[in-house]
């Protein structure tokens, strides 16, 4: 089988190392030939939590090439890189491709739902931290979970085997057929991890203690809380605070995605969390002031470190 991870970033990195030494030699594709030559030449090299050090040898294509068919693509770009990936993976999806969304925020899959068959169509959420050091490194920042589960209530034996197999060496994952439930978690979670670390430049670790965390803690998740009601998503804000919590401390090293963004000066994934509360508030009828003050200090913020 297949399996391609399109995007050599913190995230594609973390899995084309983990399935490569569980022995799934998968394919990953970076955006530039420089990246496709140096991960070729040095090998991928995989910091552990424990600081032990694996280099395994991946085979590597960059994207602007013709690129042969996969039995199963993770995508693993940010949500900002996906509008422009649309055809090629839709062409890859009509030749059979499983495409696994691994995105932070909600988007990519409105746009891709209308395109591929929805039995294609798998959504990852993951709570683990992974930061890319240069074109070859990439250190596990953070423990979590991982969990992949169908677009559509089509479960897919083959699929089913493959997350399983992945289990078995002890990857952590887990399959979830109510992925959809778990992406509006990791939606709350995030609405306040990242535009809060990024707008402050702290570690996940450090957002607790900041004054005023739990008076943005109680706002933000209350607005997501009703926006999610509104789209019949039951979720219990007690849970998420806890939930917001227990991230910050497993992921107390890590810089959240967002807070690299703005570091590095590139475009944050903020339309696709709290700019997804705020438009779906507006949709919905719901008032969301404090995810869209969030949402205007991210886009000020924007090319300000950089
Ligand atoms: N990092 C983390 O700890 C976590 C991240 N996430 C989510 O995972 C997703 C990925 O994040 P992360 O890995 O941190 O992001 P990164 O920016 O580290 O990686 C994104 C990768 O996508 C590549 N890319 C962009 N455009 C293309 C293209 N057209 N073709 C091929 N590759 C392309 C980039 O290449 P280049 O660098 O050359 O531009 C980069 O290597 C995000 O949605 C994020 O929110 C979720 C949980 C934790
Ligand atoms: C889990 C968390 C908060 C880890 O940093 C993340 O999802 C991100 O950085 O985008």
């Amino acid at each position: 089988m297949e399996t391609a991870i399109w995007g050599a970033g913190s995230i594609g990195l973390l899995w084309g190392a983990r399935l490569a030494l569980a022995g799934q030699d998968p394919l990953i594709i970076t955006r530039t030939k420089e990246q496709q030559e140096h991960l070729l030449r040095n090998g991928l090299h995989l910091r552990h939590r424990s600081g032990r050090l694996d280099t395994v040898k991946v085979r590597v294509e960059w994207a602007g090439k013709d690129l042969g068919a996969f039995d199963r693509i993770l995508l693993t770009v940010k949500q900002t890189a996906i509008p422009s990936l649309i055809p090629r993976i839709v062409e890859q999806c009509r030749q059979g491709a499983m495409l696994y969304l691994l995105q932070n925020g909600m988007g990519a899959e409105r746009w891709m739902v209308d395109k591929i068959s929805p039995s294609q169509l798998w959504r990852g959420s993951t709570t683990e931290g992974a930061l890319r050091e240069g074109d070859t490194i990439v250190v596990h920042t953070g423990e979590g979970e991982t969990y992949f589960g169908p677009f559509t209530h089509h479960v897919n034996d083959q699929e089913l085997r493959w997350i399983n197999t992945l289990k078995e060496h002890g990857l952590p994952v887990e399959y979830d057929p109510f992925i959809h439930l778990r992406t509006w978690k990791k939606l709350a979670i995030n609405c306040v991890i990242n535009p809060l670390t990024a707008l402050l430049q702290i570690k996940n670790g450090a957002l607790v203690d900041q004054k005023d965390f739990t008076i943005w803690l109680e706002r933000i998740l209350a607005e997501v809380v009703c926006v999610a009601k509104s789209d019949r998503i039951v979720l219990d804000k007690e849970e998420l605070k806890e939930k917001v919590r227990h991230v910050c401390e497993q992921t107390a090293q890590n810089r959240s995605s967002m807070a690299e963004d703005l570091r590095l000066g590139h475009p944050s994934e903020i339309d696709f969390i709290n700019g997804f509360i705020v438009t779906m508030g507006r949709e919905k009828g719901v008032k969301t002031p404090f995810n869209q003050e969030l949402l205007e200090r991210v886009h000020r913020a924007e090319g300000k470190y950089g």
